[in-house]
């Protein structure tokens, strides 16, 4: 009922984890194997390890989050290592995150998966909000269509791209330009809300130390803006690019909508982090409750059939 292809393999369900949440050690992505989830994605990898930002940096709110956790990861290696090694027991389909702070190491970085032995998924994040000094690539509309235009010239295996969210019609039209000229796999939308301010009025302070307190939101706060990303993209994009979904998935219905909007596979994040691996069984149940309401025995019968109203 929730069978969804995605590069030619089958996956049971939709649903995975969004890159940066439960996913930094084996052990956690092993929990991510383990659960109901339809595949997952590593914490975004730069070359090397990094400690990222100081603590408190992650912060739950009733409404959602707020990370500024500064790319922290165990390294390349790490996780690269880790999906061949699946990948040689048999797993189909794999994602993998990755970055890093300059044009030069980001071709390098992309250099070395293409020259190693995964045949997996690579999802390129322009989106961290969250390295102080560091503005995101993909505000950047020229250095985006530059980086991906010299990825292109050696980079073959399936790769995607994590955007940041946009808020003007005008951006959307000039990112899918961009985006529609490169034979992406996915394009997946959206990244945190790059910086937030949440407050303690107890203390009168704010609730992460990096940057001020300024960081990524997630959670309730953003699904409007999340689905708004998977619709325009949908919209504009050339239909072998796929969309993945991210943002603002609560229960059920989110996922519902997001698939509305024309995303192929729904990512969680926030209420990951507060629920933990069982929220996807949670999750696909309530999505059948809700298809079987409408008399949907698929997602095709509703992918991206959202209607405006004439
Ligand atoms: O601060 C982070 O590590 C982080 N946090 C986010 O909210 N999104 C990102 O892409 C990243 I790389």
């Amino acid at each position: 009922m929730l069978k969804t292809n995605f590069l030619g393999v089958e996956l049971a369900s939709p649903l995975m984890n969004a890159s940066g949440v439960h996913c930094m050690s084996i052990e956690e992505l092993e929990e991510l194997a383990n659960s109901q989830a339809g595949a997952f994605i590593t914490k975004t990898a730069t070359q090397l390890e990094r400690e990222g930002n100081s603590k408190p940096r992650y912060y739950d709110t009733k409404l959602g989050s707020i990370n500024s956790m500064g790319l922290p990861n165990k390294g390349l290696d790490y996780y690269l290592n880790y999906v061949i090694e699946r990948q040689q027991q048999g797993t189909q389909l794999q994602f993998l995150s990755v970055t890093e702070m300059s044009y030069e190491e980001n071709i390098n970085l992309l250099s070395k998966i293409q020259r190693s032995g995964y045949q997996g998924v690579t999802e390129f994040n322009l989106s961290c909000p969250n390295v102080p000094g560091k503005p995101q690539i993909a505000y950047d509309f020229e250095l985006t269509k530059k980086l991906l235009s010299e990825v292109f010239t050696f980079f073959t295996k399936p790769l995607g791209v994590k955007l940041p969210p946009y808020f003007d019609i005008a951006h959307f039209d000039e990112m899918a330009t961009i985006l529609n000229k490169f034979p992406l796999t996915y394009v997946n939308s959206v990244n945190s809300i790059g910086n937030g301010l949440c407050i303690n009025i107890d203390k009168e302070q704010v609730v992460i130390k990096p940057k001020g307190g300024f960081g990524g939101l997630g959670g309730e706060y953003i699904k409007p803006t999340a689905l708004a990303n998977v619709r325009a993209f949908r919209e504009r994009l050339n239909p072998n690019i796929k969309i993945i979904g991210t943002g603002g998935v609560i229960n059920g219905k989110d996922v519902f909508e997001h698939i509305l909007c024309g995303a192929d596979l729904v990512q969680v994040g926030t209420t990951l982090h507060k629920e933990g691996v069982d929220v996807f069984t949670r999750l696909n149940e309530e999505l059948k409750v809700i298809m079987k309401e409408k008399g949907y025995t698929s997602l095709e019968q509703f992918r991206g059939r959202l209607k405006i109203i004439e």
